[in-house]
């Protein structure tokens, strides 16, 4: 018995190895031509562990690489090619072309989270945000395209300006929250941020509330917060690649209670809307889940819309970024005591001394707000790091890069290139300024990654961003804390050790008068 299971396995593994061998073998012949290290062997790739505080490593590894090789350099992780490309000619020449790149499979892993959203679309194999390996990469193709063009326009000012309401409630409580630290000792702002992003992302998009912010130990609010965990965990530890060992792991196991809480809460969600609909008709429009509903009525061309697994698949894209983008900023501002001022002023150019809620209007009027967070997304990327996979052979100077190859972009390098942001360690909005911006190519800067499979949710994002950080600022003066960052990947770039600071309040008497106002 033992000696016929011994066999069964011994010889599924040499089997594995001959398909693995052929079907890498095109691959393998023009990766031989590109820089960089030499693949470790079949055994190493399998049995090399990755923890999850050696995701973050890896991903410095990565930047380490990056500097060393300076140009396109490639590795090889399992059976998987990754080819880094850092000349700007070629990643403009990589992004905008969305036919024959399509997803990297690094997006595979989310799929039980994202379904066969658009994000995941059929088609070969893709990664989202650098590590969610779709496997069989939805975003290649037709059903991407289509579902695309009728979601963005979702994300148009109109509906935005109708969004800014629940901005306003959420960040009253957000703001309550962090009164408690005013002239206390440091706290991680990024713990309320992402709490705070869960329930503006999440109510934008489904009108019903979370209350992630009151209910952080709630199963639902874990489960989410335990996606991208989970997502990177295996993605950088090749055993776990097998759908087989991945279920019947530990983390495995983990997985598939949380995607069951976090799928009933989205179906919960969408069937309380649908109901809604029946029984009120439209009233107070809910953009997004709204159209989706629509969408996936029996018998339309886009039957096939799953409204779940869409509002899931937008969420996981949307909030982890976006709080990632709200720590950074407190963090960087609380170092940066002149910009701070600056921020400031601009804030009283347009609010006086009140602490009403911005409008839509006044939240395009923050010019220099923006620049700051666009500065702090160039030096702290949400998105350190992105790929598409080839479908086709692709020339980039020297090389060739193979069909099948996973082509990475690591957005956290790229900007910190210094003959595309001169002194890339200074922290300085001005480079974005209007004529900045414009001498400079805009594939150089890839926060929201660019060309046709960019990110949807930019104006959004910003939006929130900016009517956040406007009432935080016009309430508190944000101090340095002691700790310093310690930055990790997982979903999103994040800090081991917490984004620290203090508080204090800019006036304790204004603020108890005039708080909770808002102008529509
Ligand atoms: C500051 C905040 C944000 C940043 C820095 C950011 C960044 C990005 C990046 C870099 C991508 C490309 C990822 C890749 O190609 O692998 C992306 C895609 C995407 N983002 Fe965002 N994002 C932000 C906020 C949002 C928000 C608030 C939403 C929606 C609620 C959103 C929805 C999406 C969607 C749906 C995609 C996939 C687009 C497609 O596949 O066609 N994002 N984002």
């Amino acid at each position: 018995m033992l000696v016929t299971a011994l066999f069964l396995f011994i010889t599924t593994l040499v089997l594995c190895w001959v398909y693995l061998r052929a079907k890498t073998r095109h691959m393998a012949k023009l990766a031989a031509k590109i820089p960089g290290p030499k693949p470790s062997p079949l055994w190493k790739k399998i049995f090399n562990r990755s923890t999850d505080h050696m995701s973050g490593d890896m991903f410095f590894k990565m930047v380490q690489l990056s500097q060393m090789y300076k140009s396109t350099f490639c590795l090889w992780k399992g059976y998987e090619l990754f080819v880094f490309v850092q000349d700007i000619r070629h990643i403009a020449a990589l992004l905008a072309d969305s036919e024959e790149v399509a997803r990297s499979c690094t997006y595979k892993y989310s799929k039980p989270w994202l379904g066969s959203s658009m994000l995941l679309a059929e088609g070969k194999s893709a990664y989202m945000f650098g590590i969610v390996n779709l496997g069989a990469c939805p975003c290649a193709g037709e059903k991407w395209k289509s579902r695309r063009k009728l979601i963005a326009p979702e994300f148009r000012p109109s509906n935005l300006e109708s969004s800014v309401k629940i901005l306003s409630s959420n960040t009253d409580n957000l703001l309550d929250r962090l009164a408690t630290f005013v002239d206390g000792p440091e706290f991680d702002v990024h713990y309320f941020m992402n709490l705070h992003s869960l329930d503006n992302v999440w109510e934008t998009l489904t009108g019903a509330k979370v209350d992630a912010l009151q209910n952080s130990e709630s199963k639902f609010v874990k489960a989410i917060n335990n996606a991208s965990h989970m997502v990177h965990s295996r993605s950088m530890h090749p055993l776990l690649h097998l759908d087989l060992l991945f279920n019947m792991s530990s983390l495995g196991r983990m997985q598939a209670k949380d995607v069951i809480t976090v799928r009933a809460g989205s179906a919960t969600a969408v069937e309380d809307r649908r109901r809604q609909l029946l029984q009120e008709g439209v009233r107070n429009r809910v953009p997004i889940l709204d159209t989706l509903i629509e969408l996936s009525k029996k018998g339309t061309a886009h039957d096939d819309v799953d409204p779940t697994t869409e509002i899931n698949a937008i969420l996981i894209a949307g909030y982890e970024t976006t709080a990632a983008a709200l720590g950074f900023a407190c963090w960087l501002l609380s170092r940066h005591q002149d910009i701070q001022e600056k921020v400031l002023k601009e804030q009283r150019e347009i609010f006086g001394d009140s602490h009403r809620f911005p409008t839509y209007r006044d939240i395009q009027q923050m010019k220099y707000l923006e620049m700051v967070i666009k500065e702090t997304l160039r030096l702290y990327p949400s998105v350190p790091l992105f790929g598409r996979k080839l479908r086709k052979d692709f020339d980039v100077g020297d090389f060739t890069i193979p069909a099948g190859a996973n082509v990475m972009f690591l957005a956290y390098q790229i900007h910190r290139n210094p003959e595309l942001f001169p002194d890339p360690e200074n922290f300085d909005p001005d480079r974005f300024l209007p004529d900045t911006t414009l001498r400079r190519n805009p594939y150089s800067y890839l926060a929201f990654a660019a060309g046709p499979r960019n990110c949807m949710g930019m104006k959004f994002g910003l939006m929130v961003t900016k009517g956040t950080m406007s009432a935080l600022i016009r309430r508190f003066k944000i101090l340095p804390g002691n700790t310093p960052l310690s930055l990790d990947y997982t979903i999103a770039l994040k800090s081991r050790t917490g984004m620290k600071l203090r508080l204090e309040s800019r006036s304790r008497h204004e603020v108890a008068n005039d708080k909770t106002e808002f102008l529509p």
